[in-house]
């Protein structure tokens, strides 16, 4: 029920596929993958180049998040590489009921993301067509950040958002300072999607640390 993603923006980048190999037989569901472009965000990490070099390297589904200030200008490049979940900010896009259907009709599934600072209450008119909703704990941008605890009542209201809107098949993922012990509390209040990313990379046995993650 509970999947856990890491995030490869703490991984060897020298080492890129080593990195996922030893995630992958760790035991992770999912590769979170951090794509920053320097205007949103005060970070600049890597784009489809890099994402499309590393698919042939892992069976782990993809799960995308951009952290640009034009998503919707990458929808077809991430679809022709095979990414699973296509998740945008929520504060970048004027017309996201647009760009959540694009995302769709190009086979993947689509996700909105919040920074700490915006309210749950932005994806009420959109809740009902969302395949995810991303609730950041940290602002986004580093890897390695404390955990923002208001992340959890957020947590509790994206739940009855979804709930509200009959939309029982969207996930709610949390993003930033996941450890194995605010772990607990995240989960508590209804993710089921936890990324980390320290976490993991940094753990001396990674196997254990995504199990601690899954189950603590
Ligand atoms: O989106 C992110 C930063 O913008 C990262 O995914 C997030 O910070 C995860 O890293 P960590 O678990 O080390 O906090």
């Amino acid at each position: 029920m509970i999947k856990v993603a890491p995030s490869m923006l703490s991984a060897d980048f020298a080492i890129l596929s080593e990195e996922l190999k030893s995630i992958e037989t760790a035991g992770a569901d999912l590769l979170h993958i951090d794509v920053m472009d320097g205007h949103f965000v005060p970070n600049l990490t890597f784009g489809a180049p890099v994402v499309k070099a590393i698919r042939p390297y892992t069976k782990m589904p993809f799960d995308v998040h951009l952290m640009v200030t034009n998503p919707g200008d990458y929808v077809e490049e991430y679809a022709k590489i095979g990414v699973e979940y296509f998740t945008f900010h929520q504060e970048t896009v004027p017309h996201i009921h647009r760009l959540v259907q694009h995302i769709k009709q190009c086979g993947m599934k689509a996700g909105i993301a919040l920074n700490p600072g915006t309210p749950v209450a932005v994806l009420e008119d959109i809740a009902a067509d969302l395949d995810m909703i991303l609730i950041m704990s940290v602002n986004p941008g580093f890897g390695g950040q404390s955990f923002i605890p208001n992340a959890i009542k957020k947590v509790k209201q994206a739940k009855l958002l979804l709930e509200e809107v009959d939309n029982t098949s969207a996930v709610i993922e949390v993003d930033g300072g996941i450890n194995d012990i605010t772990c607990v509390p995240i989960k508590r209040a209804g993710a089921t999607v936890l990324v980390a990313g320290y976490a993991v990379f940094g753990a001396s046995n990674r196997a254990k640390m995504i199990e601690a993650i899954r189950t603590n």
